[in-house]
């Protein structure tokens, strides 16, 4: 945990960590002064008249106030500094990491969340903690110890027994707490996922008749979560009970037993006053190691929850030597075989190879592994075996940036994001003028109801693009990936939702626009890819046969009765 935090300090904010408890030092000082000086007060002004004294000491007491509020403010404002720029640092790195992470089994969004939400905010509490209370607590405890013994010795014993009875208890506590805070985080996670797909999922939801439903499974989940917080809670409750009533003993017993001293004459009311007081200081004091401790706690469930999302950053094959981008656009596919999960191959044994400029077209049922082949492609996942190679240089000896500039996909559910229709298309080229997103919004017939909107390319874009329909968002997803201007330019299952007329209007301009450079089509229809120089027939993961559409028509069955379905006797 400590590592996390230290890494994520940097330069000012480390010096602002480190200053704040040093300030805090002038705090306790001053704190510590207090009941001195009303020791003094009582014994040495009050008991023998002595007025000037009580005053001067009196002023002495509210300098020490005055100079502890300014210690302790300085302290609070260097330490949330402090503890929200290292949020602020580890949350950036956490979301670049789960950008970044290609890992088919990384942590899911709901987890990654809470983690870079929930956890992060529990250890900024806990810098925020270290920084005033770390240095506080202990030397306002140490201190007070001290104090109470130099000011009373007769009255130390006291402070001897209750100590390291408390000690003991704190330590088992805390122990106790670790599991049942890490159970509640679990169940943030799960409010989190239940909350996520209640509302992707708001208008199935609402045409199936299922929000009782719904709302019956989320009030389950929120029950959970309300048991085991309780229980968190219920751990660590029971400390300041225990440390108040254990230091009120103490209080009682210092009055009872300093009072019978105190008329033997064996120490003075001024004493004992002070020793009070310091054992109310302790009580404080204690009470807040109490807290820290509980937010310790806290933070190392939630550092060890973070630090899980951070490891994911070893999965990236950072290492890899990076290579130029080529020049050529030439695509080849040896020997692929991948899994999502090691145990079930989705893709066995896949070669081809697409010569630069030519066309692809990529068929084959529902499931037979298509995106996952673009998946690879576009580097989203690097577990496979095999080579996959763009004008001649493998692909993981490219720089992610690199590899994603050479290709552009369009899939059938690209998100568009909320800002406007040009900040989308800009997307993947934010140096796009005018005449490059009307050429791309004309080739993907988007323009005439771009123009139709008033803004045109500044109308807005609601979040994922739900203020357009299903055929114009991905009319704006093909615009966009034109946009970009990349060698290689995928479409996979890209104008699912447009019309047939619309379709064909859109594979003849991509045809003019792309004649001569490496594109390649997924689709479920065969009018889209009969035309492309060579189509590949994908069967459970295994490439069934290769070949253009003549060729297929011969030796595919499954090309063969796809063409008989959707084309019946014509074109063959
Ligand atoms: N992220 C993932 N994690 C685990 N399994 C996955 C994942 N994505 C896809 N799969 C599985 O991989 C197999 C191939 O899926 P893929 O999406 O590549 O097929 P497809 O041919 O593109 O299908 P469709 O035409 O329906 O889009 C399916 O069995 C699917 O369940």
């Amino acid at each position: 945990m400590f590592r996390i935090v230290m890494q994520h300090l940097q330069n000012k904010v480390r010096l602002s960590f480190f200053l704040a408890p040093l300030i805090m030092l002038g705090e306790v000082f001053c704190d510590l002064q207090q009941p001195t000086l009303m020791s003094k007060i009582i014994d040495q002004g009050l008991a023998k008249g002595d007025l000037s004294f009580v005053f001067q000491h009196a002023l002495l007491m509210l300098m020490f106030a005055v100079l502890g509020l300014i210690f302790g403010g300085s302290c609070g404002a260097l330490g949330s500094f402090a503890s929200l720029k290292m949020g602020e640092s580890l949350r950036s790195k956490m979301l670049k990491i789960a950008l970044d992470n290609r890992d088919p089994n990384g942590l899911a969004p709901a987890t990654l969340i809470t983690r870079t939400t929930n956890d992060v905010t529990q250890m900024q509490n806990l810098v925020m903690m270290v920084t005033r209370g770390l240095v506080r607590s202990p030397m306002l405890l140490f201190g007070g110890i001290v104090m109470s013994i130099i000011v009373c010795p007769d009255l130390a014993p006291i402070l001897l027994v209750i100590m390291p009875i408390l000690v003991v208890f704190l330590l088992i506590v805390v122990k106790r707490s670790i599991p049942k805070y890490t159970k509640m985080q679990k169940s943030v996670d799960q409010i989190n996922q239940v909350m996520r797909e209640n509302l992707q999922g708001a208008k199935t939801i609402k045409s199936y008749v299922l929000e009782n439903h719904q709302l019956g499974q989320f009030s389950g989940q929120n029950k959970e979560l309300q048991k085991n917080s309780q229980t968190a809670a219920m751990a660590t409750v029971i400390l300041s009970p225990i440390i108040q009533l254990m230091l009120n003993f103490g209080v009682i017993i210092a009055l009872g037993y300093g009072g019978s001293l105190a008329i033997s004459n064996t120490i003075s009311d001024g004493q004992i006053i002070a020793f009070v007081n310091y054992m109310i200081q302790i009580t404080t004091a204690m009470i807040q190691t109490v807290n820290i401790i509980t937010a310790f706690s806290r933070a190392i469930t939630s550092s060890k929850r973070v630090q899980e999302v951070l490891d994911e950053e070893t999965s990236e094959k950072l290492t890899a030597p990076a290579k130029e981008e080529p020049a050529e656009s030439d695509l080849v596919f040896e020997n692929v075989s991948f899994g999502y999960q090691s145990s079930k191959p989705i893709l066995d044994d896949i070669n081809f190879r697409v010569p630069d400029g030519q066309w692809l077209g990529i068929i084959g049922a529902t499931g037979s592994g298509k995106s996952s082949l673009i998946n690879l492609l576009t580097r989203q996942f690097d577990q496979y075996s095999g080579k996959i190679k763009i004008g001649g240089t493998d692909i993981q000896d490219l720089s992610l940036k690199d590899a994603h500039q050479k290709v552009a996909v369009a899939f059938q559910d690209s998100l568009l994001f909320s800002g406007t229709i040009q900040s989308n298309l800009k997307y993947g080229n934010d140096k796009a003028d005018v005449a490059l997103l009307d050429e791309a919004t004309k080739t993907a017939n988007a323009y005439n109801f771009i123009q139709k909107i008033p803004k045109k390319y500044l109308s807005p874009v609601e979040q994922a693009g739900k203020n357009f329909s299903g055929g114009q968002r991905q009319r704006l997803n093909i615009s966009r990936a034109l946009v970009s201007q990349a060698d290689i330019l995928v479409l996979d299952d890209a104008t699912s939702a447009v019309d047939q007329t619309t379709n064909a209007l859109i594979k003849d301009n991509l045809e003019k626009l792309r004649y001569d450079k490496t594109t390649l089509i997924i689709s479920q229809r065969v009018t889209n890819v009969m035309d492309c120089q060579q189509i590949i027939v994908l069967d459970d993961g295994h490439l069934e046969a290769c070949g253009t559409h003549e060729q297929l028509l011969k030796e595919s069955k499954f090309y063969h009765d796809l063409v008989k379905t959707q084309l019946g006797g014509g074109r063959s």
